[in-house]
């Protein structure tokens, strides 16, 4: 893919409501100029394979989002998959239960796409993180649904929470897993001519 000259003048839009993304761009020293989280549907298409559906929607939502000249557009999608099955996030407790018995001693993969968008011009990565949740005892279980941090985070646990506790193993990237893949967003910013450090 071809570097774009670095533009000092870009500014960050981050297409996300989520908090956590924020805070982890926040940690290459990126304060978004503006923060507009577009509203698309999430729905899994028939068949469609976990990897194939987060760099799907990831291109959804910078399409949904469309840069000034001198901005550049950044979103992210993130998906636990176990086997072909896509965890989204749980609607409720029984379903956050029922990820969560499915993920208890297994392997599984946490997926996030990137996109990043300026003028019409959109590139997508993927980072991909297999995950080894330990087997968790019944109280164990019931603890972390009392503690309802699984609430809005894909296959029903943050890895960043208390969950932490219950995952003693992982391969790949750490923030990947918590939604923003932070060296992987680096170089996709500056190929796409951010200038990182600079301030605006
Ligand atoms: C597996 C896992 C997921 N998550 C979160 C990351 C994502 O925010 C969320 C998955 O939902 P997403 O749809 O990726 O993101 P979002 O709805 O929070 O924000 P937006 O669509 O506006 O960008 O799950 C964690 O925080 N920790 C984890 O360990």
């Amino acid at each position: 893919m071809n570097a774009r000259a670095p533009d000092p003048a870009l500014k960050l839009v981050l297409a996300s409501g989520s908090p956590r993304r924020r805070e982890l761009l926040a940690q290459l020293g990126i304060v978004p100029h503006a923060v507009r989280a577009p509203d698309i549907d999430e729905t899994p298409a028939k068949a469609e394979l976990p990897r194939d559906y987060v760099r799907r929607i990831a291109r959804q939502k910078a399409e949904a989002s469309v840069p000034a000249d001198d901005e550049l557009v950044l979103c992210a999608d993130t998906t636990v998959a176990m086997g072909r099955r896509i965890l989204g996030k749980p609607a409720d407790r029984a379903e956050a239960e029922a990820f969560l018995r499915g993920l208890s001693g297994r392997r599984h993969r946490v997926i996030t796409a990137i996109a990043a968008r300026r003028g019409d011009e959109i590139r997508v990565r993927d980072v991909l993180t297999a995950v080894r949740m330990k087997q968790l005892t019944e109280r164990e279980l019931a603890r972390y649904l009392d503690s309802d941090d699984w609430q809005g985070k894909a296959g029903g646990y943050a890895i960043q929470g208390p969950a932490g506790a219950l995952i003693p193993w992982i391969n790949g990237s750490y923030t990947g897993v918590i939604g923003l893949p932070l060296a992987e967003t680096a170089s996709l910013l500056q190929g796409m001519g951010y200038v990182i450090g600079e301030t605006r």
